[in-house]
């Protein structure tokens, strides 16, 4: 492993220089969608209308109070919520007929494995779900069982694995379709700390081998910091986005960035933001 010494990792960038490269091309569009709940209380605005556009092969951390909308907004480009109003788009279709293709890849805080099944099982399930063979899948599966570090644990059942293993399992099988966009809804959510920073390494690796465009939920400001390129902060009642901050630091990004003082800067300024205090040039 070349870890990179803490002092290469880059100055913050003035944000002008960022604005005049090229753009990638865009996997997902929202466009002025928003979601109200209906509730014994009334009316809910879980989101106003909000618009966000996630570069293909870019990792976007959400990150905001409890309430703000993240699981919806997530959940809306999933295909799993539909918008009262605007659009959401995943490279031009539909987040249903995306997902029904395969090529939306799911992970949700409680990993909710198969406990009768074994790892390779639990991975092959949604080849099964979209009429795919398993069989001509298998090395693909033993591919990812390693890709996650669960090489070994081919035949375990969940309830013999810890907690940070069934999460990976539930990576590997959010993966096996092969899915161009991965949506992660607080995976780590309940691992412990250092658990939970070797994980974000792991992560940052399955994305870098995969290059697939992932959108990660978070509570987490380091994890978001440590991951993202992108961190989209959000706010409650309603649920906005409130400010989108570029996240500037070489890739592969090593555990010394969790200590290097630019890291910390990062994250203050996404507290602050947290805390409704706008970014001022
Ligand atoms: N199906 C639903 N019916 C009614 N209200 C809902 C529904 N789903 C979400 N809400 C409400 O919408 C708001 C946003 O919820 P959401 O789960 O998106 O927030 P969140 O930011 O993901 O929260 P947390 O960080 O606590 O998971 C909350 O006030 C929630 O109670």
């Amino acid at each position: 492993m070349n870890a990179l010494p803490a002092r290469d990792y880059p100055a913050l960038e003035p944000v002008d220089s960022r604005e005049t490269r090229p753009q990638p091309p865009v996997d997902l569009i929202i466009d002025q969608a928003g979601k109200t709940f209906e509730t014994a209380r009334g009316p809910m605005v879980a989101l106003a209308p909000i618009s966000l556009k996630v570069a293909k092969g870019s990792f976007v951390a959400l990150i905001g109070p409890s309430g703000c909308g993240k699981s919806t907004l997530l959940r809306m480009a999933a295909g799993l919520e539909q918008p009262d109003n605007g659009a959401v788009l995943i490279r031009g279709k539909h987040p249903e007929q995306f997902r029904r293709e395969g090529e939306l890849g799911i992970a949700f805080q409680d990993a909710a494995l198969l406990p009768w099944r074994s790892v390779f099982r639990n991975i092959a399930f949604p080849l099964q779900i979209l009429g795919r063979s398993v069989k001509a899948h298998t090395d693909k599966i033993h591919e990812l069982i390693e890709l996650v570090g669960l090489k070994g644990h081919e035949d375990s059942l969940p309830g013999q694995l810890s907690g940070g293993m069934r999460q990976r399992v539930a990576i590997a099988r959010s993966l096996v379709s092969d899915p161009s966009v991965l949506l992660l809804d607080e995976p780590f959510g309940a691992l412990d700390q250092i658990l939970r920073r070797t994980m974000n390494v792991e992560l940052q690796r399955i994305w870098a081998a995969r290059q697939t465009t992932t959108i990660l939920v978070t509570h987490g400001i380091d994890e978001a910091v440590f991951l993202a390129d992108e961190v989209v902060v959000m706010q409650a009642k309603p649920g906005r986005i409130a400010e989108i901050i570029k996240i500037p630091f070489a890739r592969p990004r090593t555990p010394e960035l969790f200590s290097h003082p630019h890291f910390h800067a990062l994250c203050d300024r996404l507290m602050a933001s947290l805390h409704g205090e706008g970014h001022t040039e």
